[in-house]
């Protein structure tokens, strides 16, 4: 049901993508479908560039003969369209649970609008359920991870830290990094822990999105919903 969910949230945004555009192309399940939708309309005759989020979204969109460039070739871009792991009624967002969200949020920040496509159960009143992933450089890790340990007990959080895929086989991003994921349960204050994250030197990137998307598409038993920001 969830994946029928996804494909119709990602339908919705395919619909929104007009001739020329220059077009931030998301990575997950449902931006999976988002490009399968897009592929159609460009089979159709749509013109537009994009540039992917991953290295896994830049294989499936060129076998699907979607034109793609880089961000340095298309430095400002109309749209990007991608999931999320959670977002909240501001439309601030937990990603990365695909380990894509560097690349993301830069493509996100280089956007003019950025939609986001999901299914309901990613809607939640506050942000925190999914673990936050954290981006970090392998050197000097354990430094990093005791100052993240440091913000979360500064910030009332809980401080349990996870190093995806494992201590013998870490799981290691497109940019070459770790990610630490942080079992929050509920962020009371997003913007004072992107803030005090981003300030640690080995934090490369955390996967909280403020500000950045203007309006999602969430699908469930109802149809497709629009969300803006409140
Ligand atoms: O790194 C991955 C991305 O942030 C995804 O957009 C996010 O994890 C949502 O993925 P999915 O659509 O597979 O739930």
């Amino acid at each position: 049901m969830s994946d029928q969910f996804k494909q119709e949230a990602a339908e919705r945004a395919a619909e929104d993508v007009t001739e020329g555009m220059r077009l931030g192309i998301g990575t997950g399940s449902t931006a999976e479908f988002f490009v399968q939708a897009l592929a159609k309309r460009v089979a159709g005759g749509l013109n537009i560039v994009g540039v992917p989020t991953s290295e896994r979204t830049r294989d499936l969109a060129t076998e699907l003969g979607i034109k793609l460039t880089t961000l340095d070739e298309m430095p400002q871009l109309d749209l990007t369209v991608d999931g999320a792991d959670e977002f909240d009624p501001e439309l601030a967002l937990i990603k990365g649970g695909g380990g894509a969200l560097l690349r993301e949020k830069i493509v996100a920040a280089a956007s003019e609008r950025m939609i986001v496509i999901a299914d309901g159960s990613k809607e939640v009143d506050a942000l925190g359920r999914f673990p936050l992933p954290i981006e970090v450089v392998p050197f000097g890790l354990e430094a990093t991870r005791r100052a993240i340990v440091t913000v979360l007990s500064d910030l009332g959080l809980p401080d349990v830290l996870v190093l995806r895929g494992g201590a013998s086989q870490p799981f290691v991003t497109d940019g070459g990094h770790f990610i630490l994921d942080a079992h929050l349960e509920k962020i009371s204050d997003v913007k004072a822990l992107a803030t005090r994250l981003v300030a640690i030197p080995g934090v490369v990137e955390h996967g909280l999105f403020i500000d950045l998307a203007t309006k999602a598409y969430v699908a469930g038993t109802d149809g497709v919903k629009t969300v803006l920001p409140i």
